[in-house]
């Protein structure tokens, strides 16, 4: 049996608009087995459970690509990933399967490829990479090539994130939909300064640099409007000196808070104002994609 873990994302990151992303502290774990009698799925909605489902459907792509037959297999998930909140459940399908077909074959994917196939699939790269390599990531696509060139970066200790999880789903498509199709030079500029500048904001840990450039023009405008609830906790995201961003696509509204202190009355205040959501301090996840070869209940090797 293959198991593969894979950390949720927050993409986006504010101003990192479909080029950064963070892996975090939520995850799903996929269990994938021999099964001669025919595909099987357990441990996700209804709907999922057929083989239009994506971790099933990463997988064939991982087999296609490696021209090896598509074994017959039961799926189990277990997953703490909210789906369509902006945490990257796509992108966890997408590169558990693929994961998961690399290492059915000898290990026979490397990270490079996992990520160039999962960007196909999930067609923007700031929630796959850091799914496969933790950390913060940023992600652009080579012109010529077409290649995925990454960075990865560090991110300050003191800073701390509050995942406020709505209980409503926005999914991707649609989030997508609302935005405007060109911008002008004025935006560009602001947004790529903001972006390189927010970088050194997330690795030093200054909060109040961070407050200044996590301020996008590009999609939060839009989006914006899809959370009824946004206005009121980016105000106490701020009263607590913190900053706020939308998560992905959304639903989920991501706090950086500059201390534990300050994460620790914010997220008792924001449940209290907000008692349908999950509000979680979320942690870094330095790991991304891992796997385990089990069997008898023994790992055989990771
Ligand atoms: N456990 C799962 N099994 C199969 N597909 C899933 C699962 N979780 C999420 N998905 C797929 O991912 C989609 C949600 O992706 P998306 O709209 O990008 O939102 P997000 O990635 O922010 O959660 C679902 O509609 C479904 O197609
Ligand atoms: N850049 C994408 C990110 C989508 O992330 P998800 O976690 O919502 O899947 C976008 O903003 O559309």
């Amino acid at each position: 049996m293959i198991k593969v873990k894979v950390p949720a994302t927050s993409a986006n990151l504010g101003v990192g608009f479909d080029c950064m992303g963070l892996a975090v502290s939520l995850y799903s774990e996929f269990y994938f087995e021999e099964n001669p009698a025919g595909l099987e799925i357990n441990g996700c909605p209804s709907e999922y459970q057929n083989e239009h489902n994506l971790v099933y459907q990463a997988f064939v792509k991982g087999c296609k690509y490696l021209d090896e037959p598509v074994p017959s297999i039961k799926l189990t998930i277990a997953s703490q990933v909210p789906v369509a909140r902006g945490l990257g459940s796509s992108a966890v399908c997408i590169t558990a399967g693929l994961k998961a077909a690399g290492v059915w074959f000898n290990n026979a994917l490397s990270k490079e490829e996992i990520l160039k196939l999962a960007i196909e699939m999930e067609g923007h790269p700031d929630n796959v990479t850091p799914s496969i390599y933790g950390g913060l990531c940023v992600t652009f696509l080579d012109d010529e090539a077409g290649e995925p060139v990454l960075a990865q970066y560090e991110v300050s200790e003191s800073l701390k994130f509050a995942a406020l999880i709505p209980d409503y789903p926005i999914s991707t498509k649609e989030a997508r939909a609302v935005l405007p199709t060109t911008m002008n030079y004025a935006t560009a500029i602001h947004q790529v300064s903001r972006c390189t500048i927010m970088a050194r904001a997330l690795e030093t840990g200054d909060d109040r640099l961070l407050h200044q450039t996590c301020h996008d023009l590009i999609h939060e405008p839009y989006r914006a409007k899809l959370i009824p609830e946004y206005g009121q906790a980016k105000k106490m995201t701020e009263a607590f000196h913190g900053t706020m961003y939308i998560s992905g696509s959304g639903s989920t509204l991501m706090a950086i808070m500059p201390d534990q202190e300050a994460a620790d009355f914010f997220v008792a205040e924001a449940q209290a104002a907000f008692p349908q959501w999950k509000i979680n301090e979320v942690a870094i996840d330095h790991d991304g994609l891992q796997s385990e070869v089990i069997e008898r209940g023994e790992v055989l090797y990771r």
